[in-house]
């Protein structure tokens, strides 16, 4: 079992709200690693930052990409630091990964002001730049496909992965 495709991108790529939309024209379910790990934690993101720290985090989310790699066959969503890990990297290979792409002064107006997302709670624009600079590299070299989402709606963006997908399929 295997997932239909991996979103993955940066925070405000548009994963969640995209991965939705993929998910319903194709019929299957949607699943975001980020979800997995609050329901196991019990508690949202920003408390598991808070009380348990960024590095267990991490740890969770490790967990929860190989499971849902494993053992979900819908479209999945990472969070947007998962590609940080060697190990889920390596178990990314052979998987269809679509990197969402946006670039800063787009993923600046959909992040808002950061909320419900901790490593943006101070300054969102320059951590979003950094993170931005640090991660483009790693989301490449995981991905079979490249989706620019900027000033484009989640729709159009769907409507382009939906038309590679069956493209695939044809082919
Ligand atoms: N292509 C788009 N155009 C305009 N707004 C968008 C687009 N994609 C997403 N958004 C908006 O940006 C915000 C963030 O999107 P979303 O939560 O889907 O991003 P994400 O990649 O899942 O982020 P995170 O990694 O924090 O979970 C939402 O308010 C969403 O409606
Ligand atoms: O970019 C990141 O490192 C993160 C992105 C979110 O999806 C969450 O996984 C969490 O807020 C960390
Ligand atoms: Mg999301």
């Amino acid at each position: 079992m295997a997932p239909v495709c991996v979103l993955v991108g940066v925070m405000g790529a548009g994963k969640t709200s995209t991965g939705l939309l993929v998910a319903s024209g194709l019929g299957v379910d949607f699943r975001d690693t980020d979800s997995d790990i609050e329901a196991r934690a019990g508690k949202p993101i920003p408390e598991i930052f808070v009380d348990d720290g960024e590095e267990h985090f991490r740890t969770l989310e490790r967990d929860a990409v190989a499971t849902a790699l494993a053992s979900f066959d819908g479209v999945l969503a990472l969070g947007g630091g998962a590609i940080l890990a060697e190990e889920n990297r390596a178990a990314l290979a052979g998987h269809r990964v679509i990197y969402l792409s946006v670039e800063l002064t787009d993923a600046v107006k959909r992040v808002g002001l950061g909320t419900g997302r901790p490593l943006l709670a101070i300054n969102p624009r320059a951590t979003l730049k950094h993170l931005l600079d640090q991660r483009r590299p790693l989301y490449t070299e995981v991905a079979s496909q490249t989706v620019v989402t900027d000033g484009r709606t989640p729709e159009q963006v769907a409507e382009e992965i939906l038309a590679g997908l069956a493209n695939d399929r044809v082919g």
